[in-house]
């Protein structure tokens, strides 16, 4: 399939996920807003820079969805550019992964997993568990970045309680 095509459908596949994940915590309680990069007005409202800060200071959280809107790019350049223009003080990336090793621990059972690690080595050693393009804007906007595994049970608690979990990666 077109490259461009596919990356419209996974776009809009995450607008699905974000409306799914607004319900179950809607069900759980918490007071949550999506906004989606691709404007889908009856079904979700659009991005728009300015209300998101406004939900996030009434204490909501907001699910940004539909990617960076634009094919080519990914969910973590997504999360590096919305947390950017909301002043987060960190990114949280939960993935498949506890943190991030010296080669892809899938392919590489001898990788080491790194406790912290510096956003120019990372970029160096080509560290592909974000891509090149968050990894840079985040060093650019000097926003770390907290890798940890979604499967880990109380991870997501500890990183946000500021704990130590998974890998850091500085400026
Ligand atoms: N150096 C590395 N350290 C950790 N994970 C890596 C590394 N290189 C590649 N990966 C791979 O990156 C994947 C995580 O990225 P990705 O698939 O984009 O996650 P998600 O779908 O959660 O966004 C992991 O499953 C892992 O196999
Ligand atoms: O700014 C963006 C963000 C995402 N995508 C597409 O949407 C998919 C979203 O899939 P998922 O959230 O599973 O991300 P991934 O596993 O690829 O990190 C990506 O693979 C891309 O094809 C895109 O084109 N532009």
């Amino acid at each position: 399939m077109d490259r461009a095509q596919a990356d419209y459908m996974g776009m809009l596949a995450t607008v699905m996920n974000g409306l799914a994940l607004h319900d179950a915590m809607r069900s759980a309680g918490m007071a949550s807003r999506v906004q989606s990069a691709l404007n889908i007005e009856q079904v979700v409202e659009p991005y728009i820079r300015a209300k998101a800060i406004r939900y996030l200071e009434q204490g909501r959280t907001v699910i940004f969805s539909g990617g960076t809107g634009n094919p080519f790019f990914t969910t973590d350049t997504a999360a590096a550019l919305r947390g950017a223009e909301i002043g987060a003080e960190i990114v949280l990336k939960a993935t498949k992964v506890d943190g991030i090793y010296s080669a892809d621990p899938k392919k590489d059972p001898l990788a080491i997993r790194y406790d912290r690690i510096s956003f120019d080595e990372a970029i160096a050693q080509n560290l592909a568990v974000m891509d090149a393009t968050a990894f840079a804007l985040c060093r650019d906007q000097k926003l770390p970045i907290n890798v940890f595994s979604i499967f880990k049970k109380g991870a997501l608690q500890r990183v946000t309680m500021g704990e130590h979990e998974g890998t850091l990666v500085y400026c």
